[in-house]
């Protein structure tokens, strides 16, 4: 790829791809510096191996999902966009570089059916209006597209035109739901979610199995390097034995690992209840229903509660940007599994978190970063551990 740079026209206003006028190669390297930076000394010091960073062959086009806020314009328009950077001002976007190409489209023409319907956008002032959000998910493997409109009230007026417009001027859209979040909060989703067209949910594919994503549920944003995450995280977790899929989400990692030895055997523990009921279904649709087991709880309770009279070979630990917690790590290292997989968005939470690993007996064996989020700086890492 060289040292070309990619271009978009509103990168000085959007602040989403903060490192787009840095040459692949270098962002690369610096990802590589920040994993050195954070996890060196504790890599040299136990004797792992840090590798190269894994990154894309072609890094345009990875998001599957996109999404965007609404807000009032002259003479009844609907902005619609990504906010400028650090503001709540909305920088319209007609094509995304880093998005899959139809999602985009998607998003804009929620807001011109919005302005012909005159469902009035969210005030986040005022905390008046409607239409606050709506989220696009493609399928990467597949032709789903789930779209999710969130809004403050839940009831749509003339809900059955909005959906017959938006699907006449949105052919592609496989499924439409309504979440409802009328909380005054930066969080885009609500936790109902009635579904208006379609079956409610996407699917897609890793590693070749098949999954059911809700739209509540975490799933990555860019498949293709997911299945790279997970084969790291497969590698650690071995092939036969009790492993624990911790902040499995809908269950994913758990499933593939599953899927590819008939000797292992999973728990998967997710605070979101819809994402574990998907991932019921999802080991289900795999065949692998009678060797994983889902659980609804906060990791850290169930880890307190139920964790700590069984037996794993190997714990895997996905946890959510801000890292799990010393009772998590004490629990999961009190358990002795022979090996922990820390999979991580965050490498100042997961190095904060490896040196409490490390305090009780577990020592690094391999560190794998690997870039899920070209032209930010943004950087996942692989930790495998052993006990010593
Ligand atoms: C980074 S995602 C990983 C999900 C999954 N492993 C995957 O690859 O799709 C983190 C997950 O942890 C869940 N989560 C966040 N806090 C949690 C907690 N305290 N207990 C259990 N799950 C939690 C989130 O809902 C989310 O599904």
């Amino acid at each position: 790829m060289g040292y070309k740079t990619y271009t978009c026209p509103i990168s000085w206003d959007c602040g989403g791809c903060e490192w787009l006028a840095v040459p692949y190669p270098i962002q690369l390297r610096r990802k590589q510096e920040q994993v050195l930076d954070l996890l060196g000394d504790m890599a040299s010091a136990d004797g792992a191996s840090l590798e190269d960073i894994r990154g894309m062959d072609e890094p345009v086009r990875y998001r599957h999902k996109a999404a965007t806020p609404f807000a009032h314009a002259r003479g009844g328009r609907v902005h619609c966009g990504f906010y400028a950077a650090g503001t709540h001002r909305i920088v319209p976007c007609d094509e995304c570089l880093v998005e899959d190409p139809r999602a985009r489209a998607i998003l804009n023409m929620v807001a011109r059916v919005a302005e012909r319907l005159h469902i009035p956008p969210y005030d986040e002032d005022r905390g008046t209006g409607v239409l606050r959000h709506a989220v696009v998910r493609c399928g990467w493997k597949t032709d789903d597209v789930l779209l999710t409109l969130v809004t403050r009230v839940a009831e749509l007026r003339d809900e059955r035109r909005v959906v017959d417009e938006l699907r006449a001027a949105c052919p592609d859209v496989t499924s439409i739901v309504l979440n409802v979040n009328d909380r005054r909060t930066n969080a885009i989703l609500g936790r109902r979610s009635r579904t208006l067209f379609g079956p409610g949910v996407m699917h897609d594919e890793l590693l070749g199995c098949r999954f059911e994503i809700g739209p509540t549920s975490f799933y990555q944003t860019n498949p293709a390097q997911t299945e790279v995450l997970y084969e790291l995280a497969l590698e650690g977790a071995g092939s036969s034995g009790h492993v624990l899929d911790a902040y499995c989400g809908t269950g994913t990692i758990g499933i593939c690992a599953a899927a590819r030895s008939n000797e292992l055997q999973v728990t998967g523990v997710e605070q979101v209840s819809s994402a574990v009921a998907c991932a019921r279904r999802n080991a289900e649709a795999n065949g692998v229903a009678d060797r994983c087991r889902f659980v609804a709880a906060d990791a850290t309770s169930w880890m307190e509660r139920e964790g700590r009279g069984q037996h794993f070979d190997t714990v895997i630990m996905d946890p959510p940007r801000a890292g799990s917690t010393p009772e998590f790590l004490a629990g999961a290292a009190a358990l002795r599994p022979r090996r922990i997989v820390y999979v991580s968005c965050n490498v100042v939470t997961q190095a904060r978190d490896l040196e409490v690993l490390r305090e009780r007996g577990y020592r690094l064996t391999r560190v794998a970063p690997v870039d899920m989020f070209p032209h930010t700086k943004h950087v996942e890492s692989v930790v495998t551990l052993e006990r010593r």
